[in-house]
């Protein structure tokens, strides 16, 4: 990683950083110490491995990194200060710290940077998930602002942003990379974004009534992660174990939501929810999803991509739901090693729809339960899933009063087109007998919303899990 003088005890060795790899997709940083016969000798290895390190031109020289003390049990800065800032120093990456005084701090600090941003390699972000997204939310507007895309319009194609964001974990779930990385030790986050490397991820941009709302990466959850996030928030001061508390209460209070989904299936992919694959290093769902989504986009006008992209292949579930789910990854985190949907890709331009139906609480729970243990979570009855590249979902109260679902496939496409889903999206004002969206870990207090999911390249400075030899 870098090579540095040594002068105790012998005055002509030298010490080499290098990164290994350990159990649980764990990163290490190790040193290892050579011997020269003389002062001329170790100047010349020195000098060597300098300038070959020189050459990594997707190595960050200089990083801007946002901490949140509040975010987790508030060791943001302690793990920063202790674990992250010493390796970036061994490493020669220079670093503009911004500690956050707010919610949307980090966001609205990227948005408001012009030509500011260029001196930077990447951005770090020192939180957990809801940071996560405010960073990510920041920086792809910033993009999208820039280079004049209306991100009003829910099928506009996304511009990648310039600067990949390294995600150091101090959060409560810690999702995002968890997800990525298999694992959340900052150590391993630190070393990842050392070495320069790029992950491309789905991102999901999240519309109501044709505004922008957000953008997502990992979960967008109606109905019981809506009302665990939103009664969460409350008990904010106690922790990460105020999820505990709010998932019982939650779960107890058994609330079901009526409504309807739309979405397109994603019928060219080659993966399923359920076929048992994981998104490991080389996955080649990933790498074909990608492909043929430029592919089929290419020569395509913008009205064209949107029609191809969510014309004629809507289908829609109506219902009452105890939970909807789209998990844009698996999803994974400690608490649930293999995640809400273990198949899930990082970056095919998908998203697993999960809905659960009404059902009892001991079905719910064994379905809950399924989440923790190797067991199929799909496997009730009340439940189904699907890979769609888009959906639409309206509460119960807010329907149109004409059924979309007898509509011939021409007549369907002409709708959409003419923004035909407007008045159905129409946000109302009393809430109340309605959930609210969770976008990773943040409450969106919105029921009906569109949501479509895109590949973003180089987003994240991590890579994808590596296969682990068994022991
Ligand atoms: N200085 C601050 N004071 C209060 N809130 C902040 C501050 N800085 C950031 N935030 C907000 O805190 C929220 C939660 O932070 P974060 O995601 O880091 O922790 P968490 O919610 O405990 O972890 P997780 O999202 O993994 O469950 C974010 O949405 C962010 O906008």
């Amino acid at each position: 990683m870098v090579a540095k003088q040594h002068t105790k005890p012998d005055p002509h060795a030298f010490t080499v950083c290098y990164v290994r790899r350990s159990a649980h997709h764990r990163w290490l940083c190790c040193d290892i110490t050579f011997s020269c016969p003389n002062q001329g000798l170790r100047q010349q290895w020195i000098q060597a491995i300098s300038e070959n390190l020189a050459l990594l031109s997707h190595r960050p020289r200089c990083l801007l990194v946002y901490i949140n003390p509040h975010g987790g049990r508030h060791l943001a800065k302690w793990i920063y200060d202790r674990k992250v800032a010493p390796l970036f120093c061994r490493a020669g990456i220079s670093t503009d710290v911004i500690i956050t005084e707010r919610a949307n701090h980090a966001r609205d600090h990227l948005r408001a940077q012009h030509g500011d941003l260029k001196k930077y390699d990447g951005v770090v972000c020192v939180g957990g998930d809801g940071m996560v997204n405010e960073i990510l939310h920041g920086l792809v507007s910033r993009t999208q602002t820039d280079h004049r895309v209306d991100q009003n319009q829910p099928d506009a194609h996304l511009v990648p942003c310039s600067l990949r964001i390294g995600i150091i974990p101090a959060g409560s779930t810690d999702c995002i990379c968890y997800t990525t990385m298999g694992t959340n030790d900052p150590v391993t986050s630190a070393l990842h974004i050392i070495v320069g490397d790029s992950q491309p991820m789905d991102v999901c941009s999240v519309h109501n009534n044709n505004t922008f709302l957000k953008y997502s990466v990992s979960l967008l959850g109606y109905g019981f992660y809506g009302d665990v996030l939103t009664d969460s928030e409350k008990k904010r001061w106690m922790g990460p174990l105020r999820y505990d508390l709010a998932g019982v209460k939650t779960f107890l209070s058994h609330n079901y939501y009526e409504g309807s989904i739309w979405f397109v299936p994603a019928q060219e992919t080659q993966g399923q929810p359920r076929d048992q694959e994981q998104c490991l290093a080389g996955c080649h769902v990933c790498q074909q999803g990608s492909y043929s989504e430029k592919k089929k986009l290419k020569h395509l006008s913008e009205d064209e991509k949107f029609i191809k992209g969510s014309g004629s292949e809507w289908c829609v579930v109506r219902g009452k739901f105890l939970a909807v789910n789209a998990a844009t990854v698996s999803c994974a985190c400690p608490r649930s090693p293999r995640g809400l949907s273990p198949s899930a890709h990082l970056a095919d331009g998908t998203a697993d729809l999960i809905l659960v139906r009404k059902c009892s609480r001991f079905g719910f729970f064994r379905h809950l339960l399924r989440h923790t243990n190797a067991d199929d979570q799909f496997d009730h009855p009340f439940v189904e899933v699907h890979r769609v590249r888009r959906f639409l979902f309206q509460p119960k109260n807010q329907e149109v009063s004409d059924s979309t679902e007898d509509l011939s496939d021409s007549e369907m496409e002409k709708r959409v087109k003419t923004n035909a889903f407007r008045p159905i999206c129409h946000a109302s004002d009393d809430i109340t007998a309605q959930s609210n969206w969770t976008c990773d870990g943040e409450i969106l207090p919105h029921a009906a919303i569109q949501a479509a999911v895109s590949v973003m390249n180089s987003t994240t400075n991590a890579r994808q899990k590596e296969r682990q030899r068994e022991k």
